[in-house]
């Protein structure tokens, strides 16, 4: 079994530190960091941390795109990117009182690229995982998703799939292993804005009654909800102090993958995928796995009694 991990869109994370940002003034950084990022990217150094083999698949270019294929060789993961003209974008994640992002939009991906990575996914075979995450480069449409998660059906593979937008909308369709949906993006699915506990617990279970195997609605510093057909789990995340949340939803979905394929019981998957929210929420960069099990004691589970 293998777990491949989909990226169309990686990115370099640019992490600026300061301790007031002031638009239209000159700001001055007190520490800034590079990390490889994109979704999926997240999710295969965090499974690999986690023990877990897999293999990175998505388009890279330019310098930023040499920049995510070294650091991901220096950390043993296991690639097959297709390199394509243009520049991998630059995401800045701004550090002040408040975390700010500002997200590029990637570079032109043509036919014969997206044919190539077409073609990749055609090779994954029955049993295995296949991650798709993150946002598409302008140049890709939705249907790009739907043509690789019909790849994926058709060879009995496993998706899991962690976007934003109609390409989550449209995942729905295909019965997903796991769908990890934030509380903006769980509304945004159903056209609605979510303020409540009862809306959550009202939308995940619609999305299990539409055949998602697992759903698991992620709330920040609240935690998170996991819906199954025979049960809803609510997880209080553990307190701490946030250094870097970028990559906390990427982690919940390693951490589950991870405790998954090594059989865990749901609970266990589920505080697994929690401790690991929340560890890289507490670190700078992503969790690793003593920062994972050493929060694991401090994720509280309930079960909801009237199972969907
Ligand atoms: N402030 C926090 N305190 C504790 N845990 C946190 C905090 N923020 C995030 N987490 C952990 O990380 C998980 C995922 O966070 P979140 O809901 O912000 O995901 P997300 O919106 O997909 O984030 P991202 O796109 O940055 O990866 C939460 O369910 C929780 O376990
Ligand atoms: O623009 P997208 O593809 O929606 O999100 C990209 C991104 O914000 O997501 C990761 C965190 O989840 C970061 O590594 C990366 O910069």
């Amino acid at each position: 079994m293998m777990i491949y991990t989909c990226t169309l869109n990686p990115s370099v994370d640019y992490v600026v530190e300061a301790q007031q940002i002031e638009l239209g003034k000159l700001n001055r950084a007190t520490k800034t960091s590079y990390f490889p990022g994109g979704k999926g990217i997240n999710v295969s150094r965090v499974l690999k941390r986690l023990h877990i083999h897999n293999i990175a698949l998505g388009f890279i270019g330019g310098f930023t795109g040499q920049f995510i294929a070294d650091e991901l060789k220096r950390e043993h993961i296991l690639t097959d990117f297709i390199t394509v003209p243009g520049q991998t974008r630059l995401n800045i994640k701004l550090k002040g009182e408040r975390e700010t992002e500002i997200n590029g939009e990637g570079p032109v991906i043509s036919d014969k690229h997206k044919e190539a990575l077409i073609d990749k996914i055609k090779q994954i075979k029955k049993g295995d995982i296949l991650v798709l995450a993150g946002s598409l480069p302008p140049s890709i449409d939705d249907t790009f998703y739907v043509m690789m998660m019909e790849e994926a059906k058709k060879r009995k593979v496993a998706v899991v799939v962690d976007t934003s937008g109609s390409a989550l909308k449209q995942a729905i369709a295909y019965e997903p292993f796991l769908l990890k949906p934030n509380q903006m993006e769980l509304g945004e699915l159903f056209g609605v804005s979510i303020h409540s506990r009862h809306q959550i617990i009202e939308y995940g279970k619609k999305l299990i009654d539409n055949g998602v195997q697992h759903v698991i609605v992620s709330l920040a510093g609240d935690g998170a909800i996991l819906f199954h057909k025979d049960v809803i789990l609510i997880a209080q995340a553990p307190k701490g102090m946030v250094k870097n949340s970028v990559g906390a939803g990427d982690s919940m979905v390693a951490g589950f993958l991870a405790a998954y394929v090594n059989e865990a019981p749901l609970e266990e998957a589920f505080r697994y995928s929690v401790a690991a929210g929340s560890a890289t929420a507490f670190s700078e960069d992503l969790c690793t796995e003593d920062g994972v099990h050493r929060l694991l004691s401090e994720v509280t589970i309930t079960r909801m009694e009237d199972a969907v």
